[in-house]
């Protein structure tokens, strides 16, 4: 499977604006136990060994390149994780509890007024298929955003490592996936970013578990419709490719669809990769077959009956037509081997209340200072660190995906 796919622009304006950006890939790799109920039970795995705690870098000189304050900070710095288009993550501890996080370091100034949908709607989802953001603190530069650690990794690799995934696989995953997207919805959250780099995998035991964990462009609709063009080139609706018109949460059902395809067959259903044409023809002939749903099962992957035809219900470029969450749900494909706990998961988690560890008075007011442009620190090395200001990045194809 090729590694990359093009973003397409931030619903508002930014010191970035209009962008295509490569994807990165997550490169978790240890296993970790986590205590939700949810559709499929994690194995719980063993506690870090002692080698695992003696990174080279867990001596304090990652914490001071970050936020230059080693001594006072509550969360000790282990290793960068993965580079993201707009931020670093890294693997930390709780210096009280020892407890494992993964925390989203982005930098501070008019950028974060971008970030207040993706942190607030993120806060406010609490499931066991939705990485847990716990908290949000500010550094001298940085808004710093605290997860709930994956050691997996995120699906694309998982999927990139083993071709295709086999039916059960691919089936267990998308049952996960659904059920925390039809909370999504039931919260009035819309994803519009769904993809294998984004599903995060805590077990690596052969019956995966994963966990939803990028709310970057997400929108809550309550009374508005969305219009706005974002996503992920390769797995945006065909609605919003087109622009202009409203359309709402029937674009995460096919994101969705896009990505069972890339499970099952190991293949993308219409992003072009050629190495003889530019980004911009590439990004075109996509947009061309999106829009026309021009994809097909190649004939050397295996895919069973049940989920091609479920792919193909969900594909559909008429939003009317296209089948939705509760239709999926009914479907004999998604039901079988389905763990009876899930049809009623969403029904507990629906009941619990959000903003638990950190009030959302205090979120509104870190997020308000995070907009005030942080103080340049010299890092341990006396060089400015500059390290982690977010990559620029290049622009989209006129007409292609611009801002309505
Ligand atoms: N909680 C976490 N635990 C472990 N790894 C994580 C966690 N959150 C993110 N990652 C890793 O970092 C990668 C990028 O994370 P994320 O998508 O949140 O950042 P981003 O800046 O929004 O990136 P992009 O815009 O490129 O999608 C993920 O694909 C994953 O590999």
């Amino acid at each position: 499977m090729g590694c990359s796919t093009s973003k397409i622009p931030t619903e508002e304006p930014s010191t970035q604006t209009s962008a295509v950006e490569t994807i990165n890939q997550g490169r978790g790799t240890q296993q970790e136990g986590q205590h939700h109920s949810s559709v499929e039970q994690p194995t719980p795995t063993p506690a870090l060994t002692g080698e695992q705690q003696r990174h080279p870098e867990a001596d304090g000189s990652v914490q001071r390149q970050v936020d230059g304050n080693a001594e006072k900070a509550k969360y000790r710095l282990t290793r960068q994780i993965e580079r993201g288009s707009h931020s670093r993550i890294f693997e930390a501890f709780d210096r009280v509890t020892n407890k494992r996080v993964a925390i989203k370091f982005l930098a501070r100034g008019v950028y974060c007024k971008n970030l207040r949908a993706e942190i607030t709607n993120h806060m406010m989802l609490v499931h066991p298929h939705i990485i847990e953001a716990k908290e949000v603190y500010l550094t001298p530069q940085f808004l710093a955003l605290v997860l709930e650690y994956a050691p997996g990794g995120d699906l694309f690799k998982y999927v990139d490592a083993r071709g295709h995934l086999d039916d059960g696989t691919a089936r267990r995953i998308f049952q996960q996936l659904v059920i925390a997207l039809e909370y999504c919805h039931e919260k009035k959250v819309i994803n519009r970013d769904l993809k294998p780099e984004n599903t995060l995998i805590m077990t690596l035991d052969g019956r995966p578990y994963v966990k939803l964990c990028d709310f970057g462009y997400s929108k809550q609709v309550i009374e508005t419709k969305c219009k706005t063009q974002v996503g992920t080139v390769g797995y945006t609706a065909p609605e919003i490719l087109r622009g202009g018109s409203d359309y709402n949460s029937a674009c995460d059902v096919w994101s969705l669809g896009c990505l069972l395809y890339v499970m099952v067959v190991g293949d993308y259903p219409f992003l072009c990769e050629s190495e003889r044409l530019d980004d911009k023809a590439l990004f075109r002939r996509t947009q061309d077959r999106v829009l026309k749903a021009d994809y097909i099962f190649p004939g050397d992957v295996e895919v069973s009956r049940g989920a091609a035809d479920l792919i193909r219900q969900m594909l559909v470029v008429d939003i009317e037509k296209r089948i939705s969450i509760s239709g999926i749900k009914r479907h004999p494909w998604f039901r079988q081997d389905l763990p009876k706990a899930a049809l009623t998961l969403n029904q507990d988690c629906l009941r619990v209340p959000a903003f638990q560890i950190q009030s959302r008075a205090d979120l509104e007011r870190i997020l308000a200072e995070a907009e005030h442009a942080g103080v340049a620190r010299t890092n341990s090395a006396g060089s400015s660190n500059s390290v982690f200001a977010p990559r620029r990045l290049s622009s989209i194809p006129s007409g292609s995906s611009g801002r309505s």
